[in-house]
């Protein structure tokens, strides 16, 4: 990757005996949005504290604009943003002063502070209510000012940490869209931590699968999918006209052609799994049993399923005795043959 704007070496933070980030190797391009992907506690944040040189790594090195971040910590506060999960202002002042006051800390010239403030409140959709005190506002207009306050010194990087934590889905969707274009018209790199898989699926460029501070997956959302589901590259989504009743035996007869390794049924639909693609032979043999076909697609695999593959990896490997191999498991991932 040429020049990566946020690059990590072999990060590790130790807390006690507790491994909290894991040797993390990372490379993140300038424009880019990248998703790291995690439950609570995979140590996310802690990563995100060594590359503002909050925390020192215990090995590693983490570089963020050309500088070091744990030798060079002002300057990469220079040219970082930083939202944290729990952004704090000033509740008696308006939001607007808010923001001002956070522009003067930021060495902003007075000649031009308010006019970027005012500008800023536009810009994240907060102009109308740029007056009302900080502490009546609502935990998504608190997002957006806290995004102004991140932007109010111009940064190359802005790193958001749970952006999206207490927002109602509406106001989500729109806060994604916001930095989504933020971010594209201004050239910013985004790095955003989550552990919401359809907002990360929304927004990011590239997505890294963050589990108990080991980083297992770091790719574009389509590429992980290819990788992790190559075993079952063809699963076809089959609807007929109405529902199978002789499940059983269509499931037996089914389990017999090349390459099938699981079926799953709901009620008209049948979704078969199958490591070539084999679809005109399932077509011909539901034509050949009188069933009507309604359509055939192919299934394309999100996040979700991505993000529970690896945990159900991750659980695996944690477990001396577990799993079952049983094809009439309910979990689709369950009934793959190993
Ligand atoms: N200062 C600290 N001292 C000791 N342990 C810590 C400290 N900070 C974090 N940890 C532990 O390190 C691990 C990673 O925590 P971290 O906050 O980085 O995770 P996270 O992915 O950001 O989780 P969340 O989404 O819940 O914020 C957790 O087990 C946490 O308890």
């Amino acid at each position: 990757m040429k020049n990566p704007v946020i690059e990590l070496i072999g990060l590790t933070k130790l807390y006690g005996s507790l491994k909290a980030v894991d040797n993390l190797n990372l490379e993140i391009t300038k424009g880019e949005i990248y998703g790291l992907l995690g439950p609570n506690g995979a140590g996310k944040t802690t990563t995100i504290l060594m590359m503002l040189g909050l925390t020192e790594p215990t090995a590693g090195t983490v570089s963020v604009c050309g500088y070091n971040a744990t030798s060079n910590p002002v300057a990469v506060k220079q040219k970082v943003g930083y939202m944290p999960d729990n952004m704090g202002f000033y509740d008696g002042m308006n939001a607007l002063d808010n923001l001002i006051y956070m522009g003067r800390l930021n060495g902003i010239p007075e000649s031009m502070v308010k006019e970027r403030a005012v500008e800023l409140m536009e810009l994240v959709g907060l102009s109308k209510a740029m007056d009302k005190k900080a502490g009546t506002y609502s935990r998504g207009m608190k997002q957006r000012l806290g995004l102004a306050e991140v932007l109010i010194k111009q940064p190359d990087v802005i790193i958001l940490d749970e952006p999206t934590l207490g927002i109602d889905p509406a106001g989500v969707k729109e806060f994604l869209t916001l930095i989504k274009e933020l971010s594209k018209q201004q050239n910013i790199t985004v790095l955003l931590s989550s552990h919401h898989l359809n907002q990360v699926q929304q927004v990011c460029d590239r997505v890294g699968i963050f589990v108990e501070g080991r980083l297992l997956a770091s790719d574009h959302i389509d590429k992980l999918s290819t990788h992790l589901f190559s075993r079952e590259a063809h699963v076809v989504i089959i609807t007929l006209a109405h529902p199978l009743h002789n499940i059983e035996e269509y499931n037996q007869q089914l389990l017999k052609v090349e390459g099938v390794n699981a079926i799953e049924v709901h009620g008209n639909t049948i979704e078969i799994s199958c490591t070539r693609n084999a679809t005109p032979e399932f077509v011909r043999f539901f034509v050949e049993k009188d069933q009507d076909i309604m359509g055939v697609q192919r299934k394309e695999y999100g996040l979700e399923e991505i993000y529970q593959r690896y945990f159900e990896n991750t659980l695996t490997e944690n477990q001396t005795n577990g799993k079952s191999g049983s094809i009439f498991q309910r979990s689709f991932f369950k009934k793959i043959k190993k």
